[in-house]
């Protein structure tokens, strides 16, 4: 059977459907992607992740990201670790420079996955971007029980809202809510964290263009920000999602925010044509 062949990928659970255009050009329009994000009718993703080459000069390889509505995003830590293991699998190298719309991520291997160079934290309100000027240590925005959030961007727009207790937060009934808020043109990924202490955090998140994820990376990276610049954590923390735990560092020396965590592979496959030439209302 003619078809594309993919490998079904996760961090933590975040789950991911990697197509590899290394070879061979692959363009998936937002209505096949949505399709094969289907977790009934298609394979079920997260976001769905295309390997490309790329002439940037220090790059290894492009990785283009895709939401399971169809949407881009600029990153995507999770699927970052998930690629560059993949790819230094395949070539047996111990370090890899990943290339996404929002930048290059200096990846290597390291005790229990990979170690992701996720950039520096970006925190000023047009890189969030935000619809207008305001403190980004204190956003003008809330639903529900939420309110006063922080906001940063990791190539991604993160809101971070502080809760006493996480487990409690309705977080598919107030995310979609903030998620759409007219503060964010670009929409966000809602976060909430609950300070375990001053080494670990927990953190729950409904993701812009997916909903409620066991993981995000890009989201664990600015909710340790957040709340290192609120003073309610030390620079290196545990970040405890529901999928399992990440190390994240915000670097003094340079702001950049480095990511460790696991890259696993649950099953290769093939997307068949059937699935591929979808319909455009998909
Ligand atoms: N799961 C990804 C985040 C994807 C963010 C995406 N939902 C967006 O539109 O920014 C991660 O591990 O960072």
């Amino acid at each position: 059977m003619d078809g594309l062949p993919f490998w079904k990928m996760h961090g933590l659970g975040n789950d991911f459907v990697v197509l590899d255009a290394r070879e061979r050009p692959i363009t998936i329009h937002p209505d096949q992607a949505r399709r094969i994000a289907n977790r009934h009718r298609g394979v079920g993703f997260d976001q769905l992740l295309v390997i490309e080459p790329t002439q940037t000069p220090g790059a290894d390889v492009f990785m283009r990201i895709l939401n399971a509505d169809g949407t881009e995003s600029g990153a995507c830590g999770n699927g970052t670790r998930c690629v560059a293991a993949l790819v230094m699998a395949d070539t047996g190298a111990e370090t890899l420079a990943v290339e996404t719309r929002a930048g290059l991520l200096e990846c290597r291997t390291a005790p229990g996955g990979v170690t992701v160079d996720m950039g520096p934290a970006r925190l000023g309100w047009q890189d969030i971007p935000l619809a207008h000027e305001a403190d980004t240590l204190h956003l003008p925005v809330s639903s529900g029980a939420l309110s006063d959030p922080v906001g940063v961007s990791m190539g991604n727009p993160h809101a971070i809202f502080f809760v006493p207790d996480a487990e409690a937060v309705q977080i598919d009934g107030v995310g979609p809510v903030l998620e759409h808020d007219p503060l964010f043109p670009e929409r966000a990924n809602i976060g909430v964290v609950q300070v375990l202490g001053r080494d670990r955090l927990r953190y729950r998140v409904w993701e812009r263009g997916v909903g409620v994820t066991q993981a995000c990376g890009s989201g664990a990276c600015a909710g340790a920000v957040a709340a290192i610049r609120r003073g309610l954590a030390d620079r290196t923390v545990f970040v405890v999602l529901d999928g399992g735990d990440l190390l994240i560092e915000w670097r003094e020396s340079d702001g950049h925010v480095l990511m460790t965590g696991p890259a696993e592979t649950s099953f290769a496959g093939i997307l068949s044509r059937d699935l591929l030439d979808a319909p455009k209302d998909a």
